[in-house]
C-alpha cells in the first residue's frame, strides 16, 4: 500500500479512529481489471497486444451484426482513403493556383482539381454519417451478442459452481467484461479510423515529396508520445488509489443505502462516516492535484518539443523551397498534412489506451465463458422408455455423500432412506447438520459426490432433468424476494403452465397468504419491491407465506418446505402445517424444521448429526427410543411446559418507596 492510501497519515487531521481501522481493506475489485492491467504494462506490451484486442472486437462485431460491421469497416478505411485524396487534391489546387499567369486563369485550371476536392470532402461526409448510422445500430446488436450468451451461461451452470469463491468473482468480471464490449468495438473502430487517417496522410505526403515524410514524423511524434504518457500517469495513478476507492465506494453505500440508514441513525452514525468521507475525499484531492501537475508538465513538454520540431520543419520546408527541391504548393499542403496527421494522431493515442483497458475486461469475458462450460450440467441422455408424464412414486437415496468445495468434512455423509409416494417425512438435526443439503440433492439442484439418487428406480442422469425438476416444488429456506407483483411471485411457481388467477388465488389461500394480499394496495398486482414507484415491501411471515404459496401452485408429486414456518404467527403456522397434511396422498411430501411439534404427524422423521442419518422413525417410536430425537423433543416441550412455573413465579416487584 503506497502512502496515499492512508487517508489519515496524509490528512493530519485528530479524528476519532483511523480509517483503516474502521473500514478493513476490501478485496480487488473487478472493474480495477482493465485499468491495473495497463498502468502495470509498458508501451511495448500494449502495441504487442493490441493487433489480438482489436481482431476479437471486430469478430465479437461481426458475429453480432455482419452488415453494420462491414459498413463501418468499410466507411473507416474509405473515409481514410479519401483523406489521402483529399490532400492530393489540395496539393493540385495550390500547385494551380502558384502558378504564374492571370488569376482567372489559375482558378480555370484549378477547377477540377476544386471539384474533385469538393467530391471527396462530401463523399467522406457521408460515409461519416454511414459510419455513425451503423456504429449506433451495432452497438445495442453486440451489447446483446455477449450479454445474453452470459446470461444463458450464468443460468444454466449447476449450483455448485456458485460455491467456488473464484467463480462468483469470475463472473462479476465477465460482466464487467460483457459491458465493455461495445466500448471495445467502438474503440477499435475509432483505433482503425485514425491509423487509417495517419497512414492516409503518410501516402499523400510521401507521394507529394519523400522529404516531407521525415518532417511530417518529426512534428508529431512528441505530441504522441506524450499523450501515450499522460494515458499511462493517469492509469498509474487511478490504481494506485484503488483502497482509497474502494472506501469510497463502501462509505457511498453506508450513507446512502437503506439498508444501513435505520442502524446509521440509532447509533448516530452520520458525523462520524461523514468526517470518514472528508479525510478520503481530502487526500483524493491532492493526489488528483498531484496527477494534473504532472500531466500538464508532459503534455506541455511534448507539446514544446512538438512546437520545435514543426518550427524545425518549416525551416526545413523553407530551405528546400528557397533551394527549388520542392514547390510551394508542396510546402503548403505539407503544413496542412501535419495538421492532419497530429489530429489523426490524438484519436490513435487515446484510443490505444482504451482499447488496450476495456481489451483486458472482455478478457475476463471470454476466459470465464471458457471455465464455465467446465460447470455447464452434462447433456442429458433420458431414457426413451421412460412414458411422458410419468408421476414419481419412489425416492431412493442410496449411500447419498456431498462434500462442499473447501470444506473438511462432508455436509451429507453416506444416507441411505427411501420415500414411498403418499409419505410425508420430515428431515430433523441441529444447525448445519445437513438436511437442507440433503433436500436440495433431492430436488436434483446439487449433484450428490458420493452416492446416487433413483426416481422410481432409475438414476437421476436418465431423466430428463428439466421435465424432472418439474414434477418437483421446492420452498427453501433462503426463498427470493423477486421484484415482480404478488401474482407473478406466486405464478413463478409454476412457470410452464402460465396459472391462471384462481389458481394462484388458491395456492395462496393454501399458504394463508390470500387475505393478506388481498389487503394491499393493489390486491394481487402490487408490486413487490420498494425501488419502484407504487412497490411494496412485506414483512418476513408475508414473504414466507408467498413463497409457500408459490410451493403448493405446483401439482408436483415431490414437495420439498424447507423450514416454510419461521417467520409465521403461530396460526398462519397451524394452517400451513394443516394444509401440507391434506395434500394428495399421492405425492411425496418432504419437511424440514426446527419446530418438532409440526413433525408429530409425519409418517416417517429421519434425524441427522454431522451429515449422518442417525435415527429413523415415526414420532413415537423416537420418542420411546430416548435417543437425539427425543431430547430435542423434550427441549422445545419443556420450552412451552409454563403452567407449574407460572404459579411458582416471584409475585412482581413493588415500585420502591420515596
Ligand atoms: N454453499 C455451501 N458451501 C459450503 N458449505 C456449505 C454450504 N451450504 C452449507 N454448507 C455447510 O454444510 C453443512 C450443512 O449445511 P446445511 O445447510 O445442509 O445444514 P442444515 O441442517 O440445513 O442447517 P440449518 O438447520 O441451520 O438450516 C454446514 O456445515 C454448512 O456450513
Amino acid at each position: 500500500m503506497t502512502r496515499a492510501d492512508h487517508p489519515d497519515r496524509d490528512s493530519g487531521r485528530p479524528g476519532p479512529a483511523r480509517p483503516d481501522s474502521v473500514l478493513p481493506e476490501l478485496r480487488e475489485m473487478w472493474w480495477e481489471t482493465g485499468v491495473r492491467a495497463r498502468a502495470q504494462a509498458g508501451l511495448f506490451a500494449v502495441f504487442s497486444e493490441l493487433p489480438r484486442l482489436v481482431r476479437s472486437a471486430l469478430a465479437v462485431s461481426w458475429r453480432a451484426d455482419r452488415l453494420r460491421t462491414s459498413i463501418v469497416a468499410a466507411t473507416t478505411v474509405g473515409a481514410g482513403v479519401l483523406s489521402a485524396f483529399g490532400l492530393i487534391a489540395t496539393q493540385r489546387v495550390l500547385v494551380e493556383l502558384f502558378a504564374g499567369g492571370p488569376t482567372a486563369d489559375k482558378v480555370v485550371a484549378a477547377l477540377p482539381a476544386l471539384a474533385a476536392l469538393a467530391a471527396v470532402t462530401a463523399l467522406r461526409a457521408g460515409m461519416a454519417a454511414a459510419t455513425g448510422y451503423a456504429q449506433n445500430g451495432l452497438a445495442p446488436k453486440v451489447d446483446r451478442e455477449v450479454e445474453r450468451g452470459l446470461f444463458e451461461v450464468t443460468t444454466a451452470v449447476r449450483l455448485e459452481a456458485f460455491d467456488a469463491d473464484a467463480f462468483a468473482d469470475d463472473m462479476e468480471r465477465a460482466s464487467r467484461g460483457a459491458d465493455s464490449t461495445t466500448d471495445l468495438v467502438q474503440s477499435s473502430m475509432n483505433l482503425l479510423a485514425g491509423v487509417t487517417g495517419v497512414l492516409a496522410v503518410t501516402v499523400a505526403v510521401a507521394v507529394i515529396h519523400p522529404l516531407l515524410l521525415l518532417a511530417l514524423l518529426v512534428a508529431t511524434v512528441p505530441n504522441g508520445w506524450a499523450a501515450l504518457r499522460a494515458g499511462h500517469l493517469r492509469y498509474q495513478t487511478y490504481a494506485a488509489g484503488s483502497v482509497r476507492r474502494r472506501r469510497l465506494w463502501l462509505l457511498h453505500r453506508l450513507m446512502a443505502e437503506r439498508d444501513s440508514a435505520p442502524e446509521l441513525r440509532s447509533y448516530g452514525l452520520r458525523g462520524f462516516l461523514l468526517d470518514q468521507y472528508d479525510r478520503v475525499m481530502g487526500v483524493e484531492t491532492g493526489i488528483q492535484l498531484a496527477l494534473a501537475r504532472r500531466v500538464t508538465t508532459t503534455t506541455t513538454v511534448g507539446a514544446m518539443i512538438g512546437g520545435i520540431a514543426t518550427a524545425a520543419v518549416y525551416v526545413l520546408l523553407g530551405l528546400l523551397l528557397v533551394d527549388g527541391q520542392i514547390p510551394l504548393a508542396a510546402a503548403a499542403t505539407c503544413v496542412i498534412a501535419v495538421q492532419a496527421a497530429q489530429r489523426n494522431l490524438a484519436v490513435v493515442t487515446f484510443q490505444i489506451d482504451r482499447v488496450y483497458t476495456e481489451g483486458q475486461h472482455f478478457r475476463d469475458y471470454t476466459a470465464f465463458m471458457t471455465r464455465a462450460a467446465e460447470y455447464l450440467p452434462p447433456a442429458a441422455t433420458p431414457d426413451p422408455h421412460t412414458p411422458p408424464g410419468e408421476r414419481l412414486r419412489e425416492v431412493a437415496i442410496e449411500a447419498v455423500s456431498l462434500r462442499y468445495p473447501d470444506r473438511d468434512g462432508a455436509a451429507v455423509d453416506q444416507v441411505t432412506l427411501t420415500i414411498e409416494a403418499g409419505q410425508t417425512v420430515a428431515f430433523v438435526g441441529e444447525n448445519g447438520s445437513g438436511k437442507s443439503t440433503l433436500a436440495t440433492m433431492i430436488a436434483t439442484l446439487r449433484t450428490p459426490t458420493g452416492g446416487g439418487i433413483r426416481y422410481n428406480g432409475r438414476p437421476v442422469t436418465d431423466w430428463d432433468g428439466d421435465a424432472l425438476r418439474a414434477r418437483i416444488a421446492v420452498v427453501t429456506q433462503e426463498y427470493h424476494k423477486w421484484p415482480f407483483t404478488a401474482a407473478t411471485n406466486i405464478a413463478i411457481g409454476d412457470v410452464p403452465t402460465a396459472a391462471e388467477q384462481d389458481r394462484i388465488e388458491a395456492a395462496a389461500a393454501r399458504a394463508v397468504a390470500h387475505d393478506m394480499i388481498t389487503e394491499l394496495p393493489h390486491g394481487y398486482e402490487t408490486l413487490l419491491d420498494r425501488t419502484f414507484a407504487g412497490g411494496q415491501d412485506l414483512s418476513g411471515g408475508q414473504w414466507q407465506r408467498i413463497t409457500a404459496a408459490r410451493g403448493f401452485l405446483r401439482d408436483a408429486d415431490v414437495l420439498i418446505m424447507d423450514e416454510p414456518s419461521s417467520a409465521l404467527d403461530p396460526r398462519a403456522e397451524d394452517a400451513l402445517f394443516q394444509a401440507i397434511r391434506d395434500r394428495q396422498r399421492h405425492a411425496i411430501t418432504i419437511l424440514i424444521t426446527h419446530r418438532l411439534a409440526n413433525v408429530r404427524h409425519a409418517d416417517r422423521i429421519y434425524v441427522l448429526h454431522q451429515g449422518r442419518l442417525v435415527e429413523a422413525g415415526t414420532h413415537d417410536e423416537l420418542v420411546a427410543t430416548g435417543g437425539r430425537y427425543a431430547e430435542l423433543f423434550a427441549l422445545q416441550a419443556a420450552g412451552y411446559d409454563v403452567g407449574p412455573a407460572t404459579s411458582t413465579a416471584p409475585p412482581p416487584r413493588q415500585p420502591a418507596s420515596a
